[in-house]
């Protein structure tokens, strides 16, 4: 059936910059009936969009877009897209620098076509790449310069910080827990108040493959100052991380004293002041942000003679999780040269193609330093692989299964359901030596051969049989 869109008035939308976040924001703002161009400088991302092929991989989203027809546009084109435009949003990278500290010249690029195109008129640029706190005073700087005609209040920067996680980003857009909106004038704040009212009454037609989930209401939405904007969102990623590594902590607290930390992740996780999410054991946390967002909270404190300990500690966890993957490989294989182990999964999670400090990137390095023959499979990260992982030395396989023939032992990094549904029975029995290290403790399965590693869980060896 075709989407009808919300009935709030529609309003003229630019989002620079076509990665993760600026296509989850674009297809959600034409979904709800605002007039879209997404502009990149990628001219082969632009020529992809128009052909309506997805330059990432995103469950959901090519449906979505589809949905949305011409209220969806693609350009590079700076001078044809910003002067019409009521809202603009930068969605473009802030990658790590060696220093810790966000790389800002893409979004100094960004800001400064941006303000060459302005119109004269009341625009609102709204910024939702995650920057440190100040880059919106920042920006408003760079529009005084760059803007030729600029006048005071004509243009607005607005924090809008992005909560979406990577595999799910539909579904976090389009029910999300809260919307942060941080200004210094309430002009630009109201503005994007109205741009989201859909989302905000939560009066649009859900989409069939992406339903509302029982009980969901509306955001909460959360004004504040522009720099309280720009400081929730690294904290929010911080307060993440830092719990996943405290599960982590215990976990290994757990292994030594015989303890099995998914039952004390339930059982901490149970009361609401804690809550269950985020507290998986496993290789520690990887992606695009979680390293970034820490590194760059930590080098902010710096910059203003302030220790963040807490921080630097879970980052330490996290880094003591991707050696444990190799400690527990070695622990039954001894010494790794020459010993053939499979990887499954190269993306840093399941449900996306994303490579960017992904802890399978770490164990393959790690393993060809000891002189392992590495055999590696993922469903979909493989071709990204080939072009960005060239420095590393592994040979693909055409299957999980294929991975798995004649190997010494075979490291389960991404919990993709193809592998945790697996036939694992069938599959360790081609295996010349049936070690499994399951690193997402995803494995539910019990072995009838061969020893099962997990992170801060009892190993198995020999397992109890099942069924
Ligand atoms: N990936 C994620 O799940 C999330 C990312 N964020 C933040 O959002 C921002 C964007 O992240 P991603 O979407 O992952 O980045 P990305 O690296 O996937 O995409 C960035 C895009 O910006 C384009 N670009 C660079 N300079 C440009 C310019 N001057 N003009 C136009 N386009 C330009 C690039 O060609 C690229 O297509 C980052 O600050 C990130 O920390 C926030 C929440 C979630
Ligand atoms: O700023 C961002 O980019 C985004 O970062 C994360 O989203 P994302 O990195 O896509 O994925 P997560 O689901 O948070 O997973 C991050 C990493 O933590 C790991 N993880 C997650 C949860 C857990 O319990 N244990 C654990 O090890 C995952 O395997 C993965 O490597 C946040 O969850 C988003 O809210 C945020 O918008």
């Amino acid at each position: 059936m075709p989407h009808t869109p919300s009935l709030h008035a529609p309003m003229k939308v630019v989002v620079v910059g076509t990665g993760y976040v600026g296509l989850g924001t674009a297809a959600l703002l034409a979904y709800f009936g605002h007039q879209v161009t997404g502009l990149d400088i990628d001219q082969g991302k632009v020529d992809m969009l128009r052909r309506g092929e997805l330059p990432i991989y995103e469950p959901g989203l090519g449906e979505l877009m589809a949905e949305c027809g011409d209220r969806l546009q693609w350009t590079t084109d700076y001078a044809a897209a910003i002067p019409g435009a009521d809202v603009i949003f930068i969605c473009v990278g802030t990658p790590p620098l060696p220093s810790g500290q966000p790389d800002l010249r893409y979004l100094a690029a960004a800001a400064q076509d941006v303000a060459r195109h302005l119109n004269g008129k009341m625009q609102v640029v709204v910024n939702k790449s995650t920057v440190p706190v100040g880059t919106g005073d920042w920006v408003a700087r760079i529009i005084e310069e760059y803007a030729p005609d600029y006048k005071e209040h004509q243009y607005n920067v607005v924090s809008n910080p992005e909560f979406l996680r990577e595999g799910t980003a539909l579904f976090d857009s389009l029910y999300p827990d809260r919307l942060v909106l941080g200004g210094n004038d309430g002009a630009g704040v109201a503005r994007l108040l109205e741009l989201y009212a859909p989302l905000i009454e939560q009066d649009f037609q859900a989409p069939a493959h992406v339903p509302r989930p029982e009980g969901y209401t509306r955001p909460e939405v959360v004004a504040t100052s522009l720099s309280s904007a720009e400081m929730i969102k690294y904290a929010a990623n911080a307060f993440l991380a830092l719990k996943i590594s405290f599960a982590n902590e215990i976990a290994g607290l757990c292994e030594r004293v015989d303890a099995d930390i998914e039952e004390v992740a339930r059982g901490i996780g149970s009361d609401a002041r804690i809550g269950r999410q985020f507290l998986s054991a496993g290789a520690g946390w990887g992606g695009s942000c979680f390293g970034k967002d820490t590194s760059a909270l930590i080098s902010t404190g710096e910059e203003y003679g302030y220790d963040m300990p807490i921080l630097r500690a879970a980052v330490a966890v996290n880094q003591g999780q991707r050696q444990l993957v190799i400690a527990k490989l070695q622990k039954h294989l001894h010494r790794l040269q020459g010993k053939r182990v499979a990887v499954l999964g190269m993306a840093f999670k399941p449900n996306t193609d994303d490579l960017r400090d992904a802890p399978a990137h770490d164990a393959i390095a790690r393993l060809n330093e000891l002189g392992a023959t590495v055999v590696a499979h993922d469903p979909v990260a493989m071709p990204r692989a080939r072009r960005e992982w060239g420095h590393l030395n592994y040979t693909e396989a055409e299957s999980a299964e294929h991975a798995l023939i004649g190997a010494d032992a075979v490291i389960l990094m991404t919990e993709w359901k193809q592998y945790t549904e697996m036939e694992w029975n069938g599959a360790v029995r081609t295996m010349r030596q049936p070690l499994v290290i399951d690193t997402r403790n995803a494995l539910r399965c019990a072995l009838s051969t061969g020893t099962l590693e997990q992170i801060g869980r009892r190993g198995q060896t020999p397992a109890p049989v099942l069924g």
